[in-house]
């Protein structure tokens, strides 16, 4: 699985976020997108999602030798991402029975091994709109890293998570990355320092 950017550039209105962006993304590999806070990280994560157009260039995805379609990739990934909303009037049971209507789960995963990944079997039954921040974050983050997509993206992955959130992220990151494509849109080091490669937004700008 390859995804290639060539000459990507993305404006809003007058303003250009980034620019002659050529890069590609290879199975295996994990990689930071670094900026500062409105440098354009997220919008080039939904420009590589499939979820915004570029502006100008060329994106493709390239699956087992064949080409994809952009509006068909999100098949192949998962995502989590703090403007991804979950669906607040369903419980943490319902919430990932209907996830994996739509993702396979990983080798040897399922509910129950969800919620136990979660540490959640006495909020089974919760509502996800009574869930605190910080454990919407981490369904967020179980309900990616544990469908069997090449493709993992993952958007500020610690936001409202505490220091031991940020270790139980890491230990997702070495059990359920390996062999993925990984990407990280970040600014802090703990959340990226695993990654083989950084693609900085400033370097973009002109
Ligand atoms: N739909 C939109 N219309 C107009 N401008 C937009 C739109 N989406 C993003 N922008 C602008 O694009 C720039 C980059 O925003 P983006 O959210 O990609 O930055 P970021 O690096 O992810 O920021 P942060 O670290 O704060 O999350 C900002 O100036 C933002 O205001």
């Amino acid at each position: 699985m390859t995804i290639t950017l060539q000459n990507i550039g993305r404006r809003f209105n007058r303003d250009w976020i980034f620019r002659g962006i050529d890069y590609t993304f290879n199975i295996g590999e994990s990689y930071a997108i670094l900026g500062p806070n409105g440098s354009g990280k997220s919008t080039l994560f939904q420009v590589v999602n499939g979820s915004l157009s570029p502006s100008v260039g060329v994106i493709s995805y390239n699956f087992d030798g064949a080409n994809i379609e952009a509006e068909n990739i999100f098949q192949k990934l998962s995502l989590a991402a703090p403007y991804l909303e979950l669906i607040e009037e369903f419980t943490l049971s319902e919430m990932i029975d209907f996830h994996f209507k739509f993702k396979a789960y990983k080798a040897g995963m399922d509910k129950d091994a969800v919620v136990d990944v979660l540490n959640m079997r006495n909020n089974a039954n919760k509502l996800i709109r009574y869930f605190s921040s910080g454990m919407k974050q981490r369904l967020k983050l179980a309900l990616a890293f544990c469908s069997d997509t090449p493709i993992l993206m993952l958007d500020e992955p610690t936001s409202n998570l505490d220091a031991q959130g940020v270790e139980w992220y890491l230990s997702l990151v070495e059990k359920f990355a390996l062999n993925r494509l990984t990407i990280i849109c970040s600014n802090q080091p703990h959340e990226y320092s695993f990654c083989g490669h950084e693609l900085n937004i400033s370097d973009y700008k002109s």
